[in-house]
């Protein structure tokens, strides 16, 4: 069997470096590129790259894609800072590239998208909910984009089950202090030295309170995830968000 051509983009950043071994790593990808800033886009092309696993930043990232789909090259992003407007403009370059398939996973680890499984689970049966995301200190974006999904998929499962709007009755004196509202759900970020990537969903109600904590203690957590997203995308056409669509969650 023919091994999937893979290339990396933002190959000598903290994820993509890791990203190049493991995708060097498997037995069924070679390694064609593995392009930094800087590099040329259409080494992409001379390489035959089929897959771009694209690790880079929230400025670069639509750029990347916009050429990679220009190409009918399939991609999987890790890269972060995904709005609403942001994803209407990928479906529209979709659109344009029929067969072409895109991964959007805000966190590739297992832990992490079973945080964000339970979380939806849970986020009914309780009055109150907080999102706390904890990273290193070099972190470009706050929130990340494994707090601002989770927090969306909480509000969606609240809205769908007819839930009150949480009670709060903080009149805020200092900007800030009850951190971002994202869609009616708190969230806080912390950028600690010594951390990775960490998130703690708490849920309060009546006399009891219900915390759901995932940590990444190193970067191959999310290597199985980005290695599943690079071989399911070939055969998904279209923009596919979140790592759970590809895992049989039961
Ligand atoms: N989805 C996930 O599971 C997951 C996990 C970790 C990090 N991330 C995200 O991945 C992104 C990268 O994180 P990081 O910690 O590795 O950052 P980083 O700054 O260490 O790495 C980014 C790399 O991309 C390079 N780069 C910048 N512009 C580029 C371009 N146009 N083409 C090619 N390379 C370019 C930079 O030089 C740098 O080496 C962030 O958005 C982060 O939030 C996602
Ligand atoms: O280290 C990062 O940066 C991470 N970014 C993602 C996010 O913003 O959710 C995933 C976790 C690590």
């Amino acid at each position: 069997m023919s091994k999937l051509r893979v290339a990396v983009l933002g190959a000598k950043g903290r994820i993509g470096s890791e990203a190049v071994r493991a995708v060097e790593a498997a037995d069924d990808m070679e390694l064609v590129a593995a392009l930094g800033r800087g590099d040329r886009l259409e080494t992409l092309v001379d390489a035959g790259a089929e897959v771009v696993v694209e690790l880079t930043n929230p400025g670069a990232v639509m750029g990347n894609l916009d050429f990679c789909l220009r190409h009918g090259i399939h991609g999987v992003v890790g890269t972060t800072g995904w709005t609403d407007e942001r994803l209407a403009q990928l479906r529209t370059s979709l659109a344009a590239s029929p067969g072409a398939g895109v991964l959007i996973a805000p966190n590739f680890s297992i832990g992490a998208v079973l945080t964000m499984q339970f979380a939806q689970q849970a986020a009914r049966f309780f009055e109150s909910v907080e999102v706390v995301e904890l990273h290193h200190p070099n972190k470009a974006d706050a929130p990340s984009g494994t707090a601002a999904r989770t927090a969306q998929l909480i509000a969606k499962a609240r809205e769908e089950a007819g839930c009150a709007p949480q009670p709060d009755a903080t009149s805020t004196a200092l900007d800030g202090a009850r951190g971002a509202d994202v869609d009616g759900v708190p969230v806080h970020s912390v950028r600690l030295r010594g951390l990775l990537a960490h998130q703690e969903v708490l849920f309060g109600g009546v006399g009891e309170t219900l915390t759901i904590r995932h940590d990444s203690l190193h970067h191959s957590s999310f290597m199985p995830g980005i290695l599943l997203g690079v071989r399911r995308v070939v055969n998904t056409p279209g923009l596919t968000v979140g790592l759970e669509n590809f895992l049989d969650l039961g």
